[in-house]
């Protein structure tokens, strides 16, 4: 087969000015890239946005390997408006209305390509990467129950029993009092070694037990939060997805089984428990995997669900539960609002020592804690965990906007989270800041609207989370204990936690003082 360059070489000596055949090639290649980038400048010129992002996804790529990305996305979103365009062919959207369309069950917008760097193994889709809505549909139809109370019997006792761990590591290790001294805990850690063991054990039965040894056992957490960079950048260039799944690149980068740490140990942990649960008269366990298996998930589609639900679930919510409680902390009133909250209701701190029998509060009664549950509301809406892009794709006719603005099919379609949340339509002037009570006093027209901002934050309608009650009822479990217990506030208060964002936050050093409340 020729190639380019025997093509070239042939041109030599039939070229008119004395041009080397090097050099046309260039200008053709240079002329290719221009007519392409003009047609896309063209196809969306009624969007403003960075001059740069006009022809170009560089404007893209620096955002995504700044580590502020969902800043940098906000101040873009406020200066070039809702809809505004960050790259040749993507507009960014902190329009709540149109962001509900995008994702409406009927809808055609469908996931961009970006979504197949969610497979842990080469060609094998799960229920965030593929890209077919009708297979989409029916994982969702079948998992749904498995997600809810309703299949999956253990949900609450499961949780309880690890927030039980958590405490009793607190009381074991980490409490400062007069006679213990001064023990600080990096609550960036174990927000995520809580939310890991619970996920592990609502997920497949096996908690990983990271609370036990207080330590990232098999440098899982370090290894996905490694990826976070990367998989940011997947998303601008979805071509790096498509090389990964090349034969060989796959088995030089990514995770196998076999691997003794990091995310290979547990898929091979996966592998191992699916394995069990298939052998004919394993018994059912009444768990999110056994309702799995019961709505006719195949072991291969078992394994790659079991492994994007700990993907998707544990560091988003330990992302939640470290930024609410360090909203809570830091403001003194609503500390106290909570705790007059928690009086009223009979939730007070136990007498005794937290140890594996400590009574916890049950869900009937958390249900009574509306001030609480502002406080979770508002944390989500101020430091949402999930601020990548999500990006969907116009169908294929296109879609015309209110305003009469058309988008041609295939326009990428992504989400500005800080946007989004912090709407002064929605929000008021004040969006900025923790406010629980606008959760309690607005009216009710602009609670709805309020609602309409917020639930984006666990996406709408076709792509809605299906882990979203299993996370809240999570971070109420735990934010009850320990509010009721403790005492908290941060050993740094000029920097309470270090943070970067990739689509996802690494947040680290999260230290904390906590006293018994006396
Ligand atoms: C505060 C915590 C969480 C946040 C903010 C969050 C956010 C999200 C968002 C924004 C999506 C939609 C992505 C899209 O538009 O394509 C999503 C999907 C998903 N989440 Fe969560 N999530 C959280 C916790 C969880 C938990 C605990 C689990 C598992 C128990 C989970 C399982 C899933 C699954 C399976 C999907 C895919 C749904 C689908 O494709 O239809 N999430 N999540």
């Amino acid at each position: 087969m020729a190639t380019i360059s025997d093509l070239v070489d042939s041109w030599e000596g039939r070229l008119p000015f004395g041009f080397s055949a090097w050099s046309i090639f260039l200008i053709l290649l240079i002329v290719f890239y221009l007519t392409s980038a003009i047609c896309s400048y063209v196809q969306l010129r009624q969007f403003d946005g960075p001059f740069i992002a006009k022809f170009s996804r560089l404007w893209m790529i620096r955002s995504a390997l700044s580590g502020t990305q969902n800043t940098r996305l906000h101040e873009c979103s406020q200066k070039y408006g809702s809809i505004c365009r960050i790259g040749p062919k993507t507009l960014l959207v902190s329009d709540a209305d149109f962001l509900w369309k995008v994702n409406s069950v009927r809808g055609q917008y469908v996931r961009s390509v970006a979504y197949t760097a969610f497979s842990l193994e080469r060609g094998k889709r799960n229920i965030l990467s593929t890209r077919d809505e009708k297979r989409h549909q029916d994982l969702r139809a079948q998992m749904a129950a498995g997600y809810s109370g309703k299949e999956n019997l253990h949900l609450e006792s499961s949780i309880d029993h690890h927030v039980r761990k958590l405490l009793g590591l607190i009381e074991r290790k980490y409490l400062s009092s007069a006679s213990e001294g001064y023990r600080p805990m990096d609550f960036a850690r174990t927000s995520s070694y809580f939310t890991f063991d619970v996920i592990t054990d609502i997920a497949f039965g096996r908690p990983a037990s990271y609370l036990d040894v207080d330590e990232d056992k098999y440098d899982f957490i370090s290894n996905v939060a490694s990826l976070f960079p990367v998989m940011c950048l997947t998303a601008v260039v979805p071509s790096l997805v498509q090389l990964t799944e090349v034969g060989w690149i796959n088995k030089l980068l990514a995770p196998s089984k076999s691997d003794q740490m990091g995310i290979g140990r547990i898929m091979g942990i996966a592998r191992e428990t699916v394995d069990e649960r298939f052998t004919p008269g394993h018994p059912d366990r009444g768990d999110m995997l056994a309702a799995f298996i019961r709505h006719g998930l195949d072991k291969d589609q078992a394994e790659g669900e079991v492994m994007l639900q700990i993907l998707a679930g544990a560091d988003t919510t330990a992302t939640a539960l470290r930024a609410i409680l360090l909203f809570i902390i830091s403001k003194p009133s609503v500390v106290h609002k909570i705790s007059a909250e928690f009086q009223a209701h009979g939730v007070g701190c136990p007498d005794k020592v937290s140890d594996m029998e400590t009574e916890i509060v049950s869900v009937q009664q958390i249900q009574q804690l509306s001030y609480l549950e502002a406080c979770i509301k508002e944390g989500l809406r101020l430091r949402p965990p999930a601020t990548g892009y999500l990006q969907k794709e116009v169908p294929p006719g296109g879609d015309t906007l209110p305003d009469g603005r058309f988008i041609p099919g295939g326009t990428g379609i992504a989400y500005c989270a800080w946007g989004v949340m912090r709407s002064v339509e929605a929000f008021g002037e004040n969006a900025e800041i923790f406010y629980p009570e606008r959760w309690l006093e607005s009216s009710p027209e602009q609670l709805r609207l309020m609602k309409r901002h917020w639930e984006l934050g666990f996406s709408t309608g076709k792509w809605r989370c299906l882990g979203k009650d299993v996370a809240m009822l999570e971070l109420q479990k735990v934010l009850v204990e320990l509010l009721r217990r403790y005492d908290i506030a941060v050993v740094d208060p000029t920097q309470p936690m270090k943070s970067r964002n990739y689509s996802l936050f690494l947040d680290t050093d999260f230290r904390l003082v906590i006293n018994r409340k006396s």
